[in-house]
């Protein structure tokens, strides 16, 4: 029982005085310490309160249980006068005292006893805990503090204010404070001991794919049904499986107008514990932070981490189930790959290197499947290519290959002109065999290390797919090119160019090596299972180590679109889904009557007869179909047309790419005659040197000094000229440096082309009016202010010599 309101209000402050003390302090600070700093701080509180509350008692009364019966003073006997006052006889003036009567008592005891009790309760939390060393009590405080019986006095007559509350409330929180910090750690040693002993668990890491599945399988078993508190949402950039297979389902499920506006948003375990029940068993997921909860200062808690931050998606996982065998976790990891293999039937895995991750396949994209049947090509070969593969994935085969000692490995290079459908026949493959497609673009591959990393993290069954591999080894073929100039082929074609280009900027694969490279397809460390497909556009530039057998296993060209495919693709494009009745095929978005299937067959088979054979490629077909997909009618009635028009434009590309071929072609020859008219140049000059040098032989050294000085500053200065006008790719530039009227006008010329060709180009009506003053020696572009101060610093140094 707490004796009146304001007592109760003087005890709480107290407390919490004493609590912000300790909170201030660190939790396991010596009583004497927390009391010289908290005095002050208590004595203001105290005295505040004690003037608000206007009480003169400071002793808390605290209501405690006393150990064993208690009592206290019961009511008085009737005195002897009473008790004959009481029957009528004579009342005696002083009663004798009577003894007194004790009873067995539940109501609060005496301050005092209230106090000797929380000083021994304290004095035991402390000696349990270590805070205190053997305990405290007011004895010891008295005979190590000698002012003490002064200061109590003092305090008590001028603040009324008892100081022995301030010690025992000290101790009392002190061995409170401690004896909560050691009950937390006592639970969770046990806890920690259970689960040691009681529990099992598998930890899976951060980038592993059965992280990605098991939170998958959380996500949508576990929390959709349980109305989870504490998730994690996601509607931006698919950040790995976990969220592309949500994202899947939740598409699925979406019917709002914004379906295609929006990115749903996904929701994923957030971080600490997640429990469930799953065949039988009692499952716990722990997804671990890194840790992102900082412990706050004050009150020296951590921050849980799902308060703290979102996980990224790589955190690791540690899966724990109660009992002494892991076997129940193994049975779970194989339903939650089951379940992702389900949800990943209707679709391809493709997966790519991340970007900042270049060591690890990790960005996944989820394609829909594709049919063989929509990739056209020569059947002959195709079929022959299911045949291959299929074998080669036969489980005996492999073994054939081990007892043999063959690598068990196989290699298709995909080649031909760009959008022939090279990445096309990859994915169908993938579909088909139900393989994942490992992705990577040859020019963005830093270097053979990566390229070794990625390789290393492929499963053992599954297609890479390496596109453009003809960037391999870059390097070597421009140094080689560079070596020997009449190796510049100029009619390659500009895109094959424009990837030199690249590679001389430092983009790519600067520094993938050829030998880098074929380690990864074959070398000891390789994976085996695999199947390599690779595409090149320009397949024989390839060097003959990477095509040979092993490497490459066999080569298929991809071409130009033949009539049959043509047929093929306009079938595609204009019959109706397999859902619909047999016999007739139906327009995909036209309001027109579905046509019968004979009519449609007879329809692309005359289309097929109006485009010329292998002059298109597929993309080039695909888009002229996409443009009439409205209309089978219109897109026979307009191929002609397009047909026409799409030569037209073709021949205007290729003659324009002959001409920057022919001109490349000839600026080099102008390079190469410069070059060598100014070594001729360089060796008269040499030869009359010589000459005037022995002539000076005989006169005095000063002299003789004097005239070789000039000599080697000017080959330096020459030399320099030579130097600056030799651009890094190796080529000489196209300076003026001799003739220097004509090379001007070349340059005019070249100038002029290349406008007329950007103009013709843009079909913009442009013409050059203005000629450019070139023939003057006054240039006015920069670079020709450098040739200028290039021909300066020669003509001095000849005019010098002479
Ligand atoms: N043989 C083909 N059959 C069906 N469609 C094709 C074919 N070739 C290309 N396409 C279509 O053209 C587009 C580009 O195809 P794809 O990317 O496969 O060509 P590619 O040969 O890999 O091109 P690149 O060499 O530039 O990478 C795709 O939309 C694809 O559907």
């Amino acid at each position: 029982t707490l004796p009146g309101g304001s007592e109760f209000c003087k005890l709480i402050l107290q407390s919490c005085t004493i609590f912000l003390i300790y909170s201030l302090h660190p939790p396991r600070s010596c009583f004497p310490e927390t009391f010289v700093f908290g005095l002050p701080t208590f004595l203001l509180i105290n005295s505040l309160s004690f003037s608000l509350l206007e009480s003169a008692v400071i002793v808390p009364h605290f209501s405690m249980p006393f150990p064993g019966p208690q009592f206290r003073k019961g009511p008085r006997r009737p005195s002897v006068h009473q008790r004959r006052h009481s029957k009528g006889t004579t009342v005696k003036r002083f009663a004798a005292p009577s003894p007194p009567v004790f009873e067995p008592c539940t109501s609060s005891i005496s301050p005092v006893m209230e106090m000797n009790n929380l000083v021994a309760l304290a004095n035991t939390a402390s000696m349990i805990t270590g805070v205190g060393g053997n305990g405290i009590n007011i004895e010891d405080i008295k005979r190590r503090f000698p002012a003490y019986d002064f200061m109590e006095r003092f305090f008590r007559r001028w603040f009324r204010f008892d100081i022995k509350s301030v010690f025992v409330i000290s101790i009392f929180m002190s061995a409170a404070s401690s004896s909560l910090r050691y009950a937390q750690s006592l639970t969770s040693w046990a806890y920690w001991w259970v689960v040691r002993y009681f529990t099992a668990s598998i930890s899976i890491p951060g980038n592993d794919r059965l992280n990605r599945e098991v939170l998958n399988w959380v996500g949508a078993n576990v929390l959709a049904k349980r109305n989870a508190r504490i998730l994690t949402a996601n509607s931006e950039k698919i950040e790995n499986d976990a969220w592309a297979y949500r994202q899947l389902m939740t598409t699925t499920q979406r019917d709002d107008l914004h379906h295609e506006k929006r990115i749903p948003i996904s929701y994923l375990p957030s971080f600490g514990l997640t429990f469930f029940i799953h065949n039988r068993n009692v499952f716990m997921i722990r997804r671990a932070s890194r840790g992102v909860g900082r412990p706050s200062a004050l009150w020296s808690v951590q921050t849980p981490d799902e308060y703290a931050a979102a996980p990224q998606g790589n955190e690791p996982l540690v899966v724990i189930c109660l009992g002494r065998s892991v076997d129940p976790i193994k049975e779970f990891f194989d339903a939650c790959r089951n379940f992702a293999d389900k949800q990943r039937e209707a679709y391809v895995t493709v997966r790519t290197s991340r970007r900042g991750y270049e060591d690890a396949w990790d960005a996944t994209i989820l394609r829909p499947l594709r049919s063989l049947d929509t990739v056209h090509f020569d059947e002959d070969a195709k079929a022959d290519l299911v045949a291959d593969i299929k074998k080669y994935l036969d489980p005996q085969t492999r073994q054939f290959y081990n007892q043999r000692g063959i690598p068990y490995r196989r290699g298709f290079l995909l080649h031909g002109p760009p959008g022939t459908g090279k990445t096309s026949l990859s994915l169908a493959l993938a579909s088909m065999f139900g393989l994942d497609l490992y992705l990577l673009h040859i020019p963005s591959v830093r270097g053979d290390a990566m390229l070794e990393k990625l390789f290393g993290c492929l499963p053992p069954r599954c297609i890479i797919l390496l596109e453009d591999i003809d960037a391999v080894g870059m390097e070597r073929r421009d140094l080689d090119a560079s070596d020997d100039e009449d190796d510049g082929d100029s009619s390659e074609p500009e895109s094959y160019q424009e990837l030199r280009r690249m590679q001389m900027r430092g983009y790519g694969a600067g520094a993938l090596t050829l030998s880098g490279f074929l380690n990864v397809l074959d070398g000891v460390a390789s994976q085996e299972g695999r199947i390599v497909m690779m595409t090149s556009n320009f397949a024989d530039k390839l060097d003959k180590a990477l095509i040979r057998p092993g490497r490459i296993d066999r080569m298929i060209y991809m071409g130009p679109i033949s009539q049959r495919s043509c047929e093929l693709m306009f079938l595609r494009m204009f019959s109706g889904s397999r859902d619909n009745k047999e016999g007739t095929a139906a327009t995909p978005s036209s309001t027109e009557p579905p046509i019968p299937e004979e009519n449609m067959n007879t329809m692309a088979l005359e289309f097929s007869k109006l485009v010329p054979n292998e002059v298109f490629t597929p993309a080039q077909m695909q888009g002229c179909l996409l443009q009439y997909r409205d209309s089978p009618y219109e897109a026979l009635a307009n191929i002609e047309e397009w047909c026409r028009k799409e030569q037209e434009e073709m021949a205007r590309k290729k003659e324009q790419e002959k001409r920057r071929a022919a001109r490349k072609k000839a600026r080099i020859e102008r390079s190469k005659a410069r070059r060598r008219q100014q070594e001729e140049m360089y060796r008269q000059q040499d030869a009359i040197y010589d000459r005037q040098l022995t002539a000076a032989q005989g006169k005095s050294t000063s002299a003789k000094q004097d005239r070789i000085s000039p000599k080697s500053k000017a080959k330096s200065s020459a030399k320099a000229a030579t130097a600056h006008s030799k651009q890094p790719n190796g080529e000489m530039r196209d300076k003026k440096v001799v003739g220097t009227k004509e090379g001007i006008e070349e340059e005019a010329e070249e100038t002029k082309e290349e406008i007329e060709e950007k103009a013709s180009n843009q079909n913009e009506d442009l013409t050059v009016v203005a000629d450019i003053p070139l023939t003057n020696g006054n240039s006015t572009t920069p670079d020709e202010m450098r040739v200028v101060s290039d021909l300066d610093a020669s003509a001095g140094a000849t005019e010098l010599l002479d």
